[in-house]
C-alpha cells in the first residue's frame, strides 16, 4: 500500500525530532482518520520503540511493554521477567540505545493508543510528569503519545487539572485528509467521480481504501457501502457501539441533523428530547468529530460571529452519506436490493447530495490558495455566509474588512451563466468590503459571455474542475 499525503503532520513531526531539547508530543484525532499509519511512516527508518496498548490489564500490559523494551536493548538483568510498575518501566527509556546516525542521538519512543494504558493504570500521567520534570526533560528524548478517546486526550491529557499539562512540547490533532490529498486514493477517476466520492467518503483513509480504485464510482458504492457484510455497511453502528452506550439517542439525533435539523431546537423536537439533553449528547457529538456548528462570517467585520446562533452540521462526510442513503434504506437492502436503492434513491439525489462537500472543497481550495500567497489579498478569514434570507457559499477577508472575496460554487450540469454573478453581487452588497472579487467554481464551466467578460475584468475568477484539481 502506497502511503498518501499528510506533508504537513509529517513536517512537524520531522522538525520536533530534529530539535535539540527533549520532546514530548501529544497526537490525537477521531477513529480511522490515520494516526497509526502516520506515525508508523515517520518512524520507519529511525531506531524507536512503538507500543500499541490493547485494552488490557496493568500487568498484562507491563509485561507486553517489558519485551518489547528488552528485545530494543534495554539491560533485561535487573528484571526477572518484566518491570513491576511505570515507573521503573519508563525511568529505563533513558537506557536504549540512541540513534548513532542522528546528530543529537535522539530517542524516538511512541506510545500508541495511549488512553488504554492510563484506564488501566490512573496514576501513570503522574508518573510520566515526575519523570519528565526530573530527568526525561534533560535527555535527547522524543516521545509520543497517541490517542483516538479525543475526550479523554483533552480533558485527561490536556486539561489543566492534567499532571501533564504544560508539559507537552507539542499537540498534533489529526484532521481528516483535505481533498487533495483524499482522492489520490481514487487516482484515475475523473474530477467529477473524484469529487463525488471526496462527498461520500470524506478525508477518513479507513474509508477511502474500501473503494477499489479499478471499479467505477457505481460499483463501489453498491459493493462497498450498500452489501451487507461489508465493513462500511456496518462502520457507522460499530462506531457509534464503540464511542457511546446510548446509541440510539446518538443515531436519533444524527438522523435529525441529516435530514436538515440544524439548530438546537429543532433537533430537541424531532428527536423528543429536552433542548438540556439534547445540547449534551450534541457536545458529545461534535467532541468524536461527528457533528460541527458553523458560525456565519460576519457581515460587518468578516470575522464569525459567535454571537450568532451556529448551525449544527454532520462533519464527517461518510456519516452523512450514510445516514442520508443506508439508514433510511435498511430494510432494502437487509433484502439484497442493492440495485434499486441505488437507482431511485441514490442516483437522482447524489449531485445535489455532494453540492456541500463541494462548497467545502472550494474553501479549502481557497484556504490552500491563501497560504500559498496566490490569493489577491492575505485573507483573514475564509468561511460561509448567511442571513434571515440569503446565503454566500464563501467568504473571504483581509484583517480591516477593506477587501472582499465572495464565491459561488455550483456542482451542477450547466455552465455558469452571468445571473449567477448578478445575483451573487446582490448578495454581496450586505456585506463590508470596499474592493471586491468574484470567485465562480463551477463543475460544468462557464457560459461564453461569462468568459468574456471575466477575460477583461480581473475581480471575476472562473474555477474550474482542472484549476480546483490543479494548479493553486
Ligand atoms: N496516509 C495514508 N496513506 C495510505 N493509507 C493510510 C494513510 N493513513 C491511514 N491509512 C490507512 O487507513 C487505515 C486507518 O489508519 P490508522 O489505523 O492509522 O488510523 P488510526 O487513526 O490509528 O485509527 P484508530 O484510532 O481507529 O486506531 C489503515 O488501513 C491505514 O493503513
Amino acid at each position: 500500500m502506497r502511503f498518501i499525503g499528510r506533508a504537513n503532520e509529517l513536517d512537524y513531526l520531522e522538525s520536533s525530532y530534529a530539535d535539540k531539547r527533549a520532546q514530548l508530543v501529544i497526537m490525537y484525532g477521531r477513529r480511522r482518520v490515520g494516526k497509526t499509519e502516520t506515525l508508523a511512516h515517520f518512524a520507519a527508518g529511525k531506531p524507536h520503540l512503538f507500543f500499541s496498548a490493547q485494552s488490557a490489564t496493568k500487568d498484562e500490559q507491563l509485561a507486553a511493554f517489558s519485551k518489547q523494551m528488552f528485545a530494543a536493548g534495554a539491560p533485561a538483568a535487573r528484571y526477572i521477567d518484566r518491570y513491576p510498575d511505570w515507573q521503573t518501566a519508563l525511568s529505563d527509556l533513558v537506557t536504549l540505545p540512541r540513534n548513532s546516525s542522528n546528530d543529537n542521538g535522539r530517542r524516538l519512543v511512541i506510545f500508541d493508543e495511549f488512553p488504554y494504558l492510563v484506564k488501566s493504570d490512573p496514576s501513570l500521567p503522574s508518573v510520566l510528569q515526575n519523570l519528565w520534570d526530573r530527568t526525561l526533560q534533560h535527555e535527547d528524548i522524543m516521545i509520543i503519545l497517541c490517542g483516538s478517546a479525543m475526550s479523554f486526550i483533552e480533558k485527561e491529557i490536556l486539561s489543566e487539572k492534567s499532571p501533564l499539562y504544560g508539559r507537552a512540547t507539542g499537540i498534533l490533532k489529526m484532521q481528516p485528509m483535505p481533498y487533495w490529498d483524499a482522492t489520490a486514493f481514487l487516482p484515475d477517476y475523473t474530477d467529477e467521480d473524484k469529487t463525488l466520492a471526496y462527498a461520500i467518503l470524506g478525508g477518513i483513509p479507513h474509508y477511502l481504501l474500501q473503494f477499489d480504485p479499478d471499479d467505477d464510482l457505481q460499483t463501489n458504492i453498491e459493493n462497498r457501502i450498500l452489501r451487507k457484510g461489508t465493513a462500511l455497511y456496518s462502520e457507522v453502528e460499530f462506531l457509534m457501539h464503540q464511542e457511546f452506550r446510548e446509541t440510539a439517542t446518538y443515531n436519533s439525533i444524527i438522523q435529525a441533523v441529516a435530514l436538515g435539523a440544524t439548530q438546537l431546537n429543532d433537533i430537541a423536537q424531532k428527536t423528543l428530547l429536552s433542548p438540556q439533553k439534547a445540547s449534551t449528547y450534541i457536545a458529545n457529538l461534535i467532541e468524536v468529530g461527528l457533528l460541527e456548528r458553523e458560525f456565519p462570517a460576519n457581515a460587518k467585520t468578516v470575522e464569525f460571529s459567535k454571537g450568532m446562533r451556529g448551525l449544527y452540521h454532520i462533519s464527517d462526510n461518510f456519516f452523512r452519506f450514510w445516514f442520508a442513503f443506508v439508514f433510511p434504506n435498511r430494510s432494502n437492502l437487509e433484502f439484497g436490493d442493492i440495485g434499486g436503492v441505488y437507482r431511485y434513491d441514490i442516483e437522482p439525489q447524489l449531485h445535489t447530495f455532494a453540492a456541500s462537500a463541494f462548497e467545502h472543497m472550494c474553501a479549502d481550495w481557497l484556504r490552500r490558495c491563501n497560504a500559498a500567497g496566490t490569493l489577491p489579498f492575505h485573507a483573514n478569514i475564509i468561511g460561509r455566509w448567511w442571513n434571515s434570507k440569503d446565503e454566500i457559499d464563501v467568504v473571504a477577508g483581509n484583517r480591516d474588512s477593506t477587501r472582499l472575496l465572495l464565491g459561488e460554487c455550483k456542482f451542477r450540469n450547466q455552465p455558469i451563466d452571468m445571473r449567477v454573478l448578478q445575483e451573487l453581487r446582490r448578495k454581496g452588497s450586505q456585506l463590508r468590503g470596499e474592493q471586491r472579487w468574484y470567485y465562480l467554481f463551477s463543475l460544468n464551466g462557464f457560459t461564453e459571455s461569462l468568459r468574456n467578460l471575466a477575460e477583461h475584468d480581473d475581480s471575476i475568477r472562473l474555477i474550474d474542475m482542472k484549476t480546483l484539481f490543479g494548479a493553486r
